[in-house]
C-alpha cells in the first residue's frame, strides 16, 4: 500500500523552513497551532460533506486536504507517523471493548 502518510510527512517537514509567501506550508505552520487545528476541523467537515453528498470526487480531493493538513498537525506537535502507528499496534488485537478499558485504566 502506497505510505501516503509517511510521504505528507516529508514533504511538510521538507517545507517548514520556507519562506511563507513560498509555501502554504510554512505559512501555516507560522500562524500556529490553532489556526491548523482549526483547518484540520474544516478539512473534516468538508469530507463529511462529501461523503453523505456521495460525490466521490469530492471525498477524494477533501480526503487528501485533511491528510495533508493532519500532517501539518502532526508536524507542529513533534508527532511523526509512526507514532500513530505505534498507538494502532498497540490496539491491535483487541476488541473494541477491551481497548476502551485499557485507556480508561
Ligand atoms: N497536499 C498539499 C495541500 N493540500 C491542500 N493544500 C493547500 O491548502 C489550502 C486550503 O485551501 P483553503 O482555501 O481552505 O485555505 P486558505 O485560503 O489557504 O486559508 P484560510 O483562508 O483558510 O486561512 C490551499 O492553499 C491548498 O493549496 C496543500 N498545500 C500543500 N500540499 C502539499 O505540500 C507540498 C508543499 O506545498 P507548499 O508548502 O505550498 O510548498 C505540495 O507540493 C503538496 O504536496
Amino acid at each position: 500500500m502506497t505510505d501516503i502518510l509517511g510521504r505528507l510527512a516529508t514533504i511538510v517537514a521538507s517545507r517548514a523552513d520556507a519562506a511563507a509567501g513560498e509555501s502554504h506550508t510554512a505559512a501555516l505552520l507560522q500562524k500556529g497551532r490553532g489556526k491548523i487545528a482549526q483547518k484540520v476541523g474544516e478539512e473534516a467537515v468538508e469530507t463529511v460533506i462529501a461523503a453523505v453528498a456521495e460525490d466521490r470526487a469530492a471525498l477524494i480531493g477533501e480526503s487528501a486536504d485533511l491528510l495533508y493538513h493532519l500532517s501539518v498537525l502532526w508536524f507542529d506537535a513533534g508527532l511523526t507517523p509512526g507514532d500513530i502507528d505505534a498507538e494502532l499496534a498497540r490496539r491491535e488485537g483487541m476488541s473494541g471493548i477491551e481497548e476502551k478499558r485499557s485507556r480508561e485504566d
